[in-house]
């Protein structure tokens, strides 16, 4: 047509002909993209499953390292980042492709010189981009790493807002939130400094081949090779050709350029936790007898050189009320830690009924060995959902039951929907002695045979501490209290004193006040 020679039946098979090219071409892209989009939802949320897994099974310590920002981040931006750049870089790649090849043949049969110089464009820009993403990968890096501080900064001033208002550390935290965000300006002005490089680089390349273009096809149509029409139908052809290579080159850059995120996130799924994978044993009678034996432990974030416990041994008897005392920093909690398996001793072997601990299944352990710590940990929802929280089936008879047994079923039947209220983030709408009331509750609607009481009962008024010891001491149990106020431990049927990771000594009230050791002289100092 463009060369002048139109006739009426071949002007309307050519329109036939754009027509059905055009109405596959938009049936082919629509089922193209409708499929990748559909695709990319599947992977995102495979990924995300697969990877939250993967981390709910790692070791206490890999969360100590790795804080929850950056975690989240991991989680939420980098798998979104991930299934986007390669499932719609794949989708433009196949669109890019077929539509070159097809154009490639067409711009072939108008004038093959000039698709040469066209497709030189093609190495050119791709040496100009491997560069680019050499440049920009460190960038992209940097930026993931400012996004999750930056995130963590913000979740963790939001979180502890309390402590920021009491400490009048608005400002303070407003100039560090400040700070991340001026790093993360920053790296951002970089890296919008090399992209605006190489976008000039990348137009002076075009602009030189256009140019190469000119002049070739000046001498091919002064030769008579090519006509004016072939030349402008060219043209026509050569810029989406172009933007196609561009595109191609494009997409592998983007992908390139995130591969630091995908070999992360890969890293974290790959990632095999490291402790001993818990046995199968599960009696059906467990007495609740412990025994440490020779325990050496140091935390795997201090020196080598500084064990938490020193070969510590000692027995908790079944069915009866041990105490676990000394200053700060003794290694009281660290005990408890090796207990619940958070960590592994590098030395000696933690025994319950004999069996070491990591023999016995998960969820057994941790069904019959409950711990109730100082500042339990409360999720938002319901009060029932947080009692219940790991055990299935459990009806609210049995969580009314636990709660009427500490006395807190009153308090709970005052809240405005009662069993179903919702505690709010981290139970903040809770008192401290409340939360502490749940956690209890926790702990007994699981019926364990042995119970760990961190100061668990510390901010309890006098009379709910008795009725929870009383209750938690009924039915056998074996009761292991972590106590830094020694009035309430008199009571024990055993106290072990441990001071710098060791036993010092141990016995009963009468006999370590009689000893007149450390236990009592700690005393001594409590209430002098
Ligand atoms: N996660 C940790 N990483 C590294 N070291 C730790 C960790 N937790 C505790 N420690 C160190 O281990 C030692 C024992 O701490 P532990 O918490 O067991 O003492 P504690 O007797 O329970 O103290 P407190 O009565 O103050 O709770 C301390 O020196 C402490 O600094």
């Amino acid at each position: 047509m463009l060369r002048g020679r139109v006739l009426d039946s071949s002007f309307f098979s050519a329109l036939g002909q754009l027509a059905l090219f055009s109405l596959g071409s938009a049936l082919f892209s629509g089922l193209r993209g409708g499929i990748f989009m559909c695709t990319l939802a599947r992977l995102n949320r495979r990924l995300k499953h697969l990877l939250f897994h993967t981390l709910l099974q790692q070791e206490v310590h890999f969360f100590e390292v790795n804080n929850s920002g950056s975690l989240s981040s991991r989680l939420h931006s980098d798998v979104d980042k991930m299934g986007r750049t390669v499932a719609l870089n794949a989708n433009a790649a196949v669109r890019s492709t077929v539509k070159t090849f097809l154009m490639l043949g067409v711009m072939l049969n108008l004038s093959w010189e000039l698709t040469v110089l066209t497709c030189i464009e093609m190495p050119l820009l791709a040496v100009l981009q491997s560069k680019y993403i050499t440049w920009s990968k460190e960038l992209k890096d940097q930026m993931q790493e400012c996004h999750a501080q930056n995130k963590d900064l913000a979740s963790q001033t939001v979180g502890g807002i309390r402590t920021v208002r009491s400490f009048n550390a608005e400002k303070e935290e407003v100039r560090r939130y400040s700070e991340a965000l001026d790093q993360m300006c920053a790296v951002k002005r970089r890296s919008g400094i090399y992209s605006a490089i190489f976008l000039l680089l990348r137009r002076l390349v075009s602009l030189g081949i256009k140019i190469l273009m000119l002049v070739k096809a000046r001498s091919l149509i002064s030769v008579g090779q090519l006509s004016i029409g072939n030349l402008v139908s060219f043209f026509l052809y050569q810029k989406p050709m172009s933007n196609n290579l561009r595109e191609l080159l494009y997409c592998y850059g983007e992908t390139m350029s995130t591969v630091g995120v995908i070999s992360k996130v890969f890293n974290y799924l790959d990632r095999t936790p490291e402790c001993k994978t818990a046995g199968e044993f599960a009696p059906e009678k467990l007495e609740g007898k412990i025994s440490f034996r020779n325990v050496t432990f140091t935390y795997p974030s201090a020196p080598q050189d500084k064990p938490a416990l020193k070969s510590v041994s000692m027995e908790v008897q079944p069915g009866k009320m041990t105490a676990l005392v000394g200053p700060s920093g003794g290694g009281k909690t660290s005990c408890v830690s090796l207990l619940k398996r958070l960590y592994e001793p590098q030395e000696g072997e933690i025994l319950l009924d004999g069996q070491p601990l990591h023999q016995y299944s998960h969820k057994y352990l941790h069904q019959k060995l409950a711990l109730v710590s100082q500042n339990p940990e409360l999720f938002s929802g319901s009060l029932r959902y947080n009692i219940e929280y790991g055990l299935k089936d459990c009806s609210i008879e049995r969580v009314k039951e636990a709660a009427k047994k500490t006395n807190a079923d009153g308090f709970i039947s005052q809240l405005e929907n009662a069993y179903d209220t919702d505690i709010g983030e981290r139970g903040g709408r809770l008192s401290d002695g409340q939360k502490q009331c749940i956690a209890i509750i926790r702990a007994l609607v699981r019926d364990p045979q042995v119970i760990i009481l961190d100061e668990a009962t510390s901010k309890l008024d006098v009379q709910v501490q008795h009725t929870v010891l009383q209750e938690v001491l009924s039915c056998g149990r074996t009761v292991l209290v972590v106590a830094h106020q020694l009035k309430t431990v008199e009571k024990a049927d055993h106290i072990i004193f441990i001071e710098k990771g060791a036993v010092v000594e141990e016995g009963t009230h009468q006999e370590l006040m009689a000893k007149r050791g450390r236990y009592y002289r700690l005393k001594e100092e409590l209430f002098s």
